[in-house]
């Protein structure tokens, strides 16, 4: 379980998130839903130790993780995929894929199998340098190598932004299989309403640097929530 509570983040004197609390129980996925600039990002990257909070903590199973760097909660089974994310753009898929397995502490091979079975549209790929692959090939190889590193807790920052509509299919089964089939526990940072509605167990509302609201994905359908994502 990961357990965020009373959260303030800044940037410089600017509070971009206050006293914000979430939870996303083992094997849930939980949607971060909320109009762009609510701070979404920013909850992601605290949860991760990319960026430390003003006031704060942060749990994994139970266990105060706030000021860890993020190597270690990357040992400790967390996952980060950020938004747009580029992989080493001038090396081919297979170089970063090998990469990434050079720099995990299990060095197994056979997770970039496991990977690739997830993702098989990235094989006929390998050739190809990163900074050459569509939106979608990016988001596909980025999410394949954050799951390299075998992880239990997955953030997913918006993997369906400027995306084609075939391959936000082929990332919501993907996803959909890693939850269910694999049991990861998942925190996805999703705009596409019916998408979150499909995916996610729950979600949590970010409005203006606070939670607006939170509750089982069904509430999703109330007019009040989605007041809170119209632009
Ligand atoms: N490095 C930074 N320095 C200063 N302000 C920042 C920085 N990063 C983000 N912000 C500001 O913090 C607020 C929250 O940004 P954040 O990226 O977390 O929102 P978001 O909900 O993820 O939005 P989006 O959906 O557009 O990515 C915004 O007002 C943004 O302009």
């Amino acid at each position: 379980m990961l357990s965020v509570s009373d959260v303030d983040v800044r940037y410089g004197r600017a509070r971009v998130l206050h006293g914000v609390s979430l939870e996303v129980p083992t094997g849930s996925l939980v949607c971060l839903m909320g109009r762009n600039g609510v701070g979404k990002t920013t909850l992601l990257k605290t949860t991760m130790g990319l960026l430390r909070p003003a006031a704060g903590r942060v749990e994994l199973e139970g266990e105060d993780i706030t000021g860890l760097p993020t190597h270690q909660r990357v040992r400790r089974g967390m996952a980060f995929v950020p938004q747009g994310h580029v992989s080493f753009p001038q090396l081919t898929v297979w170089e970063n894929l090998q990469v990434t397995l050079e720099a995990t502490s299990h060095r197994q091979a056979s997770a970039v199998e496991e990977a690739l079975a997830v993702f098989p549209t990235l094989r006929p790929l390998f050739k190809r340098p990163a900074g050459f692959l569509s939106g979608g090939q990016r988001q596909q190889l980025a999410i394949a190598r954050a799951l390299i590193t075998r992880p239990r807790l997955l953030l997913l920052d918006e993997p369906t932004e400027g995306v084609q509509p075939s391959v936000i299919d082929e990332i919501e089964l993907a996803v959909r299989r890693l939850h269910r089939q694999a049991g990861l526990t998942v925190l996805l940072v999703e705009q596409y309403l019916d998408l979150a509605l499909r995916l996610a167990d729950s979600f949590v509302v970010l409005d203006a640097g606070r939670v607006a609201h939170a509750g089982p994905v069904a509430e999703l359908h109330d007019e009040s929530v989605r007041r809170l994502l119209s632009v």
